[in-house]
């Protein structure tokens, strides 16, 4: 019986590795698969890992329709046995209905991968889709930690180091430091507190502020 499986977690957690790594095990004993992806952060049609691994990956623009793909690629004599989703929280609610579709009436395992909640902890449409239609949703492993050593769980934009709350739902970005957007994965309790580490780092210092007297 085939799949819907989500694979979900922050930011930074392992998703496009994990994504990377089924393709290349279910590639194997001739099972043929195709990889897709939406705006990832390195470019279109690409799949990359902050592990350095990267494939080229078919590019699902807003208009893409994954049902009239696959069916036209099965009817073309092409081999399908599985589809890999990754970002998926960039697609839109049809998207998934129509991978919901190509697992139950093609029968073709569908593994989507992504994040589930912005910025502002409000679940993408795509990733609501997912958890609403998905025979299985999972957790990875593994994820960052928060400055103050506890589970990363939610995920913060930045600007200067300091959170924003305020700002488009897509805004593609990195945990590396670099654009002048960044994004940090908090755990709940200092997301809620907007709390980053570069506010933390200024206002739990330990060492007193150099005040000066003559401001007061
Ligand atoms: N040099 C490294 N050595 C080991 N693990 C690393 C290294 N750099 C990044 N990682 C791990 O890779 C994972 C990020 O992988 P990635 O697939 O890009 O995540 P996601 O797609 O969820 O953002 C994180 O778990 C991070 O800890
Ligand atoms: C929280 C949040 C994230 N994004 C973007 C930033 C990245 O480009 C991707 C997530 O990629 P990853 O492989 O999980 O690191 O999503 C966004 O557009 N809006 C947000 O609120």
């Amino acid at each position: 019986m085939a799949e819907l499986v989500f694979h979900t977690g922050p930011m930074d957690c392992g998703k496009s590795t994990m994504a990377l790594q089924l393709d290349y095990i279910q590639s194997a004993h001739g099972r043929k698969g195709r990889v897709f992806t939406s705006q990832d952060r390195s470019g279109t049609g690409v799949i990359t890992s902050r592990l350095g691994l990267t494939a080229s990956a078919l590019e699902v623009e807003p208009e893409f329709d994954f049902w009239r793909y696959i069916i036209g690629e099965l009817t073309s004599g092409q081999r399908v046995d599985y589809i890999v989703c990754d970002e998926a929280q960039f697609y839109s609610v049809e998207q998934v209905d129509q991978l919901a579709r190509i697992a139950d009436e093609l029968q073709l395992d569908v593994y989507a991968f992504g994040i589930l909640a912005d910025f502002r902890t409000r679940l993408f449409p795509g990733s609501q889709r997912l958890i609403e239609l998905a025979d299985r949703v999972e957790t990875l492993p593994l994820g960052p930690l928060c400055w103050c050593g506890a589970r990363g769980t939610h995920n913060a934009r930045t600007v200067d180091g300091l959170m924003v709350t305020e700002g488009s739902q897509v805004v593609v970005g990195d945990t590396a430091s670099g654009g002048e957007v960044r994004y940090e994965v908090l755990c709940r309790a200092h997301h809620r507190r907007r709390m980053t580490a570069t506010r933390a780092k200024a206002t739990l210092s330990p060492d007193p502020l150099p005040f000066d007297p003559e401001n007061f």
